[in-house]
C-alpha cells in the first residue's frame, strides 16, 4: 500500500484525553529528526576542521626539502582545499530524506544527503545522493517501491529540521512507534510552490523516478533527453553532471565536463546549481564562448543564421582558403637592393600545387611554399651577380631574403599566413571573395549577400562554429605559436627574477626548501590555468571526457561540428525539445542533427511531466503546440490551480500606458518574485523604453532585477513567477519559427499569465478571448 500522508493524517499518538494528537506525534518525529541532523553537522565541523588544519599544515611546512617536498606540499594542499570547498558547499540542506527499508528482519534506516558522511569507525552516517545506496530514495514508487517502507523528505532551515514529508510505501511493514510519527506534505509540490529568485535551485530533495533514470545512466555514449517545456531537462542534466563526476571522479576530474547552454544569461542562472552539490570543476560556456579569445553575444537575422549554421559553410570556408592560395597572374617580380628578382609563374604554380599536395592545414603547408619560392629568388638573384651557389649557400641566400620587408610582403599575398579572424572578416568584407567561395559551396547569391558585411562588424554567435571550422582547415599560424613561445620565456623569466626577489626579501634562502623557480611554477599555476576547468576552457583543443549540450535543439549543424571536436569519444548528453527550436538552422529531428555523427548510436529517455508550468497555463500553451506542431505532444503539468490566465486588449498607442500598471499590479501579486515582460524581437526597444524600472537587456545581471523585458530567444530555458505576453500575433509571424516561440513564451509562467494584445487575438490563443 503507498500512502501519501497529509499533516492532518498520522493519529497515533494520544493526548492526555486518550485522543489520537497528531501536533504530539509532529513534535515527537521533529525531535528525532532534529537529534540525528546536530549530530550530522556536528560531524561535517569536525572534518571541516580537520581539513582546515591539513591545509594550514601544508601551507605552514616550509622547512627542509628540496623541490620534490614542495611540490607534494602544493598537491596536499590542493586536495585538502578542494575538500574544504566541497564540505562547505554542502551546508544548507545537507541531509535531506531518510528511507527506511525491509532490510533483513529488523529493517534499516538510511539518511540521504548532499555528501557522504562517516563516523570515525567508518559507518556511513549520511549517504551521499549519488551513492547506489540512496537509490532507493528516488526510484521507489507506488507501483514499485522496491523493499522501501518509507520515503521521509526532510526540510532544513540553517541547521534545524523545520518540516517532514512522509510517503509510507507499506504501511502494514511499519512499526508502531513509526507509524505514530507519520507526518507529511507532498515535498515535490512544496518545492514547486516556492517563488523565483532569478537563479536556479538544486532538486536533490525530490528527484523523480524518470529524472533519475536520466541522471544515473552510464558515462559512454551519447544521451538524448527529449521533454517538453518544464520537464526538468536542464536541471536533471546538472545533476547527472555532479553524478558523473561522483561516479567516474578520475577520468572526468582529468578531461572535465563541458556544460553548453544558448547564452551567458542562462549559464548565470543555472550556475549555482553545481556548486550547491559541492561540484565547481566543470566548464559552462554558451555557443558563442567556445573559441577561446571570442566572446561573441550578436545575433545574426534569420537569413544570416540560416546559411551561417548550413553544413555547405564547410565547403565555402574551404574553398576561401584554397583562394587565399594564389599564384600570380604573372611572373612573380620582386625588388631587392635595387635588382628585380624573378620568379617564372609556371614555377609559382607548381610549387603552390606541391604545398596543396601536402593535404596540410594551409599554415602549416605554407612553409612548403614560401621557401620553394624563397630559393628560387635566390636562385635568381645568384645568376644575375654571376655567383655560383651549392647547397649551403642556397639556404643562406633564402634565409636573408626571407628578412626582406618586399619580399615577405610578396610572398604574404600569395600565400598570407591566416588567423581564423582574418579569414572571416576579410571574406565577409569581400563580396567577390564570398561569391567565389560561395559558388565552389553551391550556394546562391543571396546566401552572399546575408554573410556580407563591413570589416568591422562585431562577431555574432552564428560566426563562432565558423572560426572554429577555419581553425580546423588553418592549423596552428606557427609565427603566432613561436611567438606565443617566446613571450611565455620571457615571462617565465621575469616571474623567476620577481620570485627570486621575494625569496630575498622575505629572507627564505634555497635551503629552505624552496627556489625561485619553484616559486614562480607555484604562483603561475595558481593563475589563470590552474584547475582543469580553466585550463579547458582557455584551450579551444580540449578534448572534454563529458559533453552536456543544453537547449540542443536549437545548435545549427556548424555548431555540432564544433562541440563534436570536443569529445571525440561521443560521450554527450544532449538535452532539448525539438517542438521549441526557433533557430532557423535548428533541429527539426534529433536523429537529423545527430546522424551525420554518432551514425543513429545514440540513446533517448522522454521526460513527460512538466513541473513548471500549471495545467490551466499549460492547456494554452497546447493550443498553440497543436496548432504549429500537430505530431508533438505537450507535457503534463503536475500542478493545477492558481490564477487563470488572462488576455488584456489595449489600443495600439494604450501599450505605453497600460504596461507599466499591469507590471506594478502583476509585482505586487507575485511579491518577491520575477516577472518578464516578453516582446517580439522587433518590439523590444518600445516596450522597454515604455518601463523604465525593469531591467532590459539580456544581460546576466538582468536576473537579479524583479522585473525584465525579453525577446523569447533571450528567454529561452528561464521562468518566472509571472509572465506578460505583448503582442503574440507579433511573435507569431517574426520568423517561420514564430510559432514555436509563442509556445516557448507561454511556458516561462510559474503562476501567472497575461497576454496583451492590440489586434485580435491570434486563432491558437482563443481560449483566452473568453474572459475578456
Ligand atoms: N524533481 C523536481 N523537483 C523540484 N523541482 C523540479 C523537479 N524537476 C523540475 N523541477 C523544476 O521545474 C522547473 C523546470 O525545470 P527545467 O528548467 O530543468 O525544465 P526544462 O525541461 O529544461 O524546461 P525548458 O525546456 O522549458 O527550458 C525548474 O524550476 C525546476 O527546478
Amino acid at each position: 500500500m503507498h500512502l501519501r500522508q497529509t499533516e492532518s493524517a498520522p493519529a497515533a499518538v494520544a493526548s492526555p484525553d486518550g485522543a489520537p494528537d497528531p501536533d504530539a506525534a509532529r513534535r515527537a518525529a521533529l525531535r528525532t529528526e532534529q537529534d540525528y541532523v546536530t549530530w550530522l553537522y556536528a560531524r561535517l565541523d569536525v572534518l571541516r576542521e580537520r581539513a582546515r588544519e591539513a591545509l594550514r599544515e601544508a601551507h605552514g611546512r616550509g622547512g627542509a626539502g628540496h623541490r620534490q617536498a614542495a611540490i607534494e606540499r602544493e598537491v596536499t594542499a590542493d586536495e585538502q582545499a578542494r575538500l574544504l570547498a566541497r564540505l562547505s558547499g554542502v551546508e544548507r540542506g545537507l541531509c535531506f530524506g531518510r528511507i527506511d527499508r525491509r532490510d533483513g528482519a529488523d529493517g534499516a534506516t538510511y539518511y540521504i544527503g548532499r555528501a557522504g558522511l562517516r563516523d570515525e569507525e567508518y559507518e556511513p552516517l549520511l549517504i551521499d545522493w549519488r551513492a547506489p545506496a540512496a537509490r532507493p530514495f528516488y526510484a521507489a514508487t507506488p507501483n514499485s517501491p522496491g523493499d522501501v517502507v518509507r520515503r521521509r523528505h526532510l526540510h532544513l532551515r540553517d541547521r534545524r529540521v523545520v518540516g517532514i514529508d512522509d510517503e509510507v510505501f507499506d504501511l502494514d511493514r511499519m512499526s508502531d512507534t513509526d507509524r505514530a510519527t507519520l507526518v507529511g506534505e507532498a515535498a515535490l509540490l512544496a518545492a514547486l510552490r516556492r517563488g523565483r529568485t532569478g537563479r536556479m535551485g538544486d532538486i536533490v530533495a525530490t528527484i523523480q523516478t524518470e529524472q533519475d533514470r536520466v541522471i544515473r545512466s552510464g558515462l559512454p555514449g551519447t544521451l538524448v533527453v527529449q521533454g517538453g517545456p518544464g520537464t526538468g531537462k536542464t536541471v536533471a542534466a546538472l545533476h547527472r553532471a555532479a553524478y558523473l563526476l561522483y561516479t567516474h571522479r578520475d577520468t572526468l576530474a582529468r578531461r572535465g565536463i563541458l556544460i553548453v547552454g544558448p547564452n551567458t544569461t542562462f549559464l548565470r542562472y543555472i550556475g549555482d546549481v553545481l556548486p550547491s552539490l559541492g561540484e565547481t570543476d566543470v566548464v559552462l560556456a554558451s555557443v558563442g564562448e567556445l573559441v577561446p579569445g571570442v566572446t561573441a553575444t550578436a545575433v545574426d537575422g534569420h537569413e544570416a543564421a540560416a546559411v551561417k549554421g548550413d553544413r555547405r559553410m564547410v565547403a565555402l570556408l574551404t574553398a576561401a582558403v584554397r583562394d587565399r592560395q594564389r599564384v600570380p597572374d604573372a611572373d612573380l617580380t620582386v625588388e631587392v637592393d635595387d635588382m628585380v628578382l624573378r620568379v617564372g609563374r609556371d614555377v609559382c604554380r607548381r610549387a603552390r600545387d606541391a604545398a596543396r599536395a601536402s593535404r596540410r592545414p594551409h599554415n602549416a603547408a605554407r612553409p612548403r611554399y614560401v621557401n620553394e619560392l624563397l630559393r628560387a629568388l635566390a636562385r635568381d638573384q645568384a645568376a644575375r651577380l654571376g655567383r655560383p651557389l651549392d647547397e649551403e649557400d642556397l639556404r643562406y641566400a633564402a634565409g636573408a631574403l626571407a628578412e626582406e620587408p618586399a619580399v615577405r610582403t610578396a610572398l604574404d599575398a600569395l600565400w598570407p599566413p591566416l588567423t581564423p579572424q582574418r579569414l572571416l572578416r576579410e571574406l565577409f568584407a569581400d563580396r567577390a571573395a564570398l561569391r567565389s567561395a560561395a559558388r565552389a559551396a553551391g550556394l546562391d547569391d543571396a546566401c552572399c549577400d546575408a554573410l556580407h558585411r563591413p570589416a568591422g562588424s562585431p562577431w555574432t554567435v552564428g560566426d563562432v562554429p565558423l572560426l572554429d571550422e577555419a581553425a580546423e582547415l588553418l592549423g596552428e599560424d606557427g609565427s603566432a605559436a613561436r611567438a606565443a613561445a617566446r613571450a611565455a620565456e620571457r615571462r617565465r623569466r621575469e616571474e623567476e627574477w620577481y620570485a627570486q626577489g621575494v625569496l630575498e626579501i622575505a629572507g627564505l634562502t634555497e635551503t629552505a626548501g624552496l627556489d625561485a623557480a619553484a616559486l614562480a611554477e607555484r604562483h603561475r599555476d595558481r593563475g589563470p590555468g590552474r584547475t582543469t576547468a580553466e585550463r579547458a576552457g582557455a584551450d579551444r583543443r580540449w578534448v572534454y571526457g563529458h559533453v552536456i549540450v543544453d537547449e540542443a535543439q536549437e545548435l545549427s549543424a556548424m555548431a555540432w561540428r564544433m562541440v563534436l571536436r570536443r569529445v571525440p569519444t561521443r560521450s554527450m548528453t544532449v538535452v532539448g525539445d525539438v517542438a521549441q527550436t526557433g533557430s532557423p538552422a535548428g533541429a527539426r529531428s534529433w536523429g537529423e542533427m545527430l546522424d551525420p555523427h554518432v551514425g543513429g548510436r545514440w540513446r533517448e529517455e522522454r521526460l513527460l511531466v512538466n513541473y513548471r508550468t500549471p495545467a490551466e497555463i499549460m492547456a494554452v500553451a497546447a493550443d498553440v503546440l497543436a496548432a504549429v506542431a500537430p505530431a508533438q505532444e505537450p507535457p503534463e503539468s503536475v500542478r493545477s490551480g492558481g490564477t487563470p490566465p488572462r488576455a488584456l486588449r489595449v489600443g495600439e498607442e494604450g501599450l505605453a500606458e497600460t504596461l507599466p500598471g499591469l507590471v506594478a499590479s502583476e509585482l505586487a501579486e507575485i511579491g518577491e518574485g520575477r516577472l518578464a515582460v516578453l516582446v517580439p524581437d522587433a518590439r523590444h526597444a518600445e516596450v522597454a523604453a515604455a518601463l523604465p524600472d525593469a531591467a532590459a537587456t539580456a544581460a546576466p545581471a538582468a536576473l537579479d532585477s524583479p522585473a525584465v523585458v525579453l525577446t523569447v530567444t533571450q528567454a529561452k530555458g528561464l521562468e518566472f513567477d509571472a509572465v506578460v505576453l505583448v503582442d503574440p500575433a507579433g511573435i507569431l509571424t517574426q520568423s517561420p519559427k514564430g510559432g514555436h516561440d509563442l509556445y516557448v513564451a507561454i511556458t516561462r509562467a510559474t503562476r501567472r499569465l497575461t497576454v496583451v494584445h492590440e489586434g485580435d487575438l491570434p486563432a491558437p490563443l482563443s481560449r483566452l478571448a473568453a474572459g475578456e
